[in-house]
């Protein structure tokens, strides 16, 4: 693998703080955090930036949370300001189309990450045969990645591949994933696909596992692997890019990033314009102990608050229940039938 400037490199870092981190963000990105943020990935040496609303290309609804600014327009900010990077935007087939997706690309996007839950890679089909034939990079997200063993995601890598997929990423979006359990499913992947294809991961820090995964996905095969800048993302964030870089760095393991203007971005601008650190607190825990989709930690947190039922509860029975990316309303249902539960049990009392 070479860098653009032609050096060598062993693994790629791909960034997400303005995707990823939109959730993290309650999707408020400012056109001036996106441009500021994309020079300083771009000058540290990052080749792929994500750009989209958390949920992808059409997410700004009242199921997901409205963005501040068109991610449209934060798009064509992102392509104005990378001098080297290449924009990639999320979509999930069925939220985001294919409309969406050719306007991306009349903006400046040049990589898409097609996303789908992990037993469910058939939807994604006509959308990567339409990113090929926009000259797009493709790149394949297996979302909610623990919910199927390493035999079984292979499987479903596959049918990405073979509809014009490029890297096709084991998804952590629960951050539950703990060591072997992460690296046995890159090797599956590999082995299934790795001759045509790139492999990838993403992490989130919920159990904290986010960074020691990705050098086990990296010893996996793994050839990509996301971050975001002070872990901004959904839950308790994702795999810090930062640590990343230092980490691949320790290791002798060849990224093209310079670690120090990460670090520097991390202090003088993505700092001063976020609303929260992203934290391992008791419901960020919980979403990794039981399985839960990291987007939904905003979701849960407002519901606990109107119906005054503890966030973490309503985590636990959306782990029980199994949901995935698009039940949101689901947590409404929880926290309600929390509050029905504890009037009765005060009755009682
Ligand atoms: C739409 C999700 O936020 C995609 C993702 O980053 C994940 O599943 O994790
Ligand atoms: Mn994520």
């Amino acid at each position: 693998m070479t860098t653009g400037d032609g050096s060598a490199r062993d693994l790629r870092l791909v960034d997400t703080t303005l995707r990823d981190g939109s959730h993290a963000m309650a999707h408020q990105f400012t056109e001036a955090n996106v441009r500021d943020t994309v020079r300083a990935l771009d000058t540290a040496g990052i080749s792929l930036i994500e750009v989209t609303h958390g949920d992808g290309l059409g997410g700004s609804t009242f199921n997901y949370g409205f963005s501040l600014v068109d991610e449209r327009v934060l798009i064509k900010a992102a392509a104005e300001e990378a001098r080297n990077a290449t924009i990639a935007v999320l979509l999930l087939p069925g939220l985001g189309t294919v409309t969406d997706l050719r306007a991306a690309a009349d903006l400046g996007a040049g990589a898409v990450r097609i996303a789908t839950h992990c037993t469910e890679a058939d939807v994604s089909t006509q959308h990567f045969t339409e990113a090929r034939k926009l000259g797009l990079e493709t790149v394949g997200f297996l979302m909610l990645s623990h919910m199927s063993e390493p035999g079984a995601l292979a499987k479903q890598a596959r049918i990405m591949v073979d509809a014009g997929c490029q890297c096709v990423y084991v998804v952590d979006s629960a951050g539950a994933l703990i060591l072997e359990e992460a690296g046995d499913r890159i090797a599956a992947l590999v082995a299934e696909v790795g001759d045509t294809a790139q492999v990838g991961y993403h992490g989130h820090q919920n159990l904290s596992f986010g960074v020691a995964n990705s050098v086990l996905a990296y010893r996996a095969g793994a050839r990509q692997i996301d971050g975001s800048l002070v872990a901004l993302g959904a839950g308790a964030g994702n795999s810090p890019t930062e640590v990343l870089a230092a980490t691949f760095d320790r290791l002798g393991i060849r990224t093209g990033v310079d670690a120090d203007v990460l670090m520097d971005a991390c202090e003088n601008i993505v700092k001063p314009y976020i609303t929260r650190l992203p934290v391992m607190d008791r419901s960020s825990i919980v979403q990794g102990y039981a399985g839960v989709y990291s987007s939904f930690l905003l979701h849960a947190e407002r519901a606990a608050e109107r119906y005054q039922v503890p966030a973490h509860e309503i985590l636990y029975r959306v782990g029980a229940n199994k949901y995935v990316g698009g039940q949101e309303d689901m947590i409404i249902d929880i926290a309600l039938q929390l509050a029905a539960e504890r009037e009765g049990s005060t009755s009682f009392r």
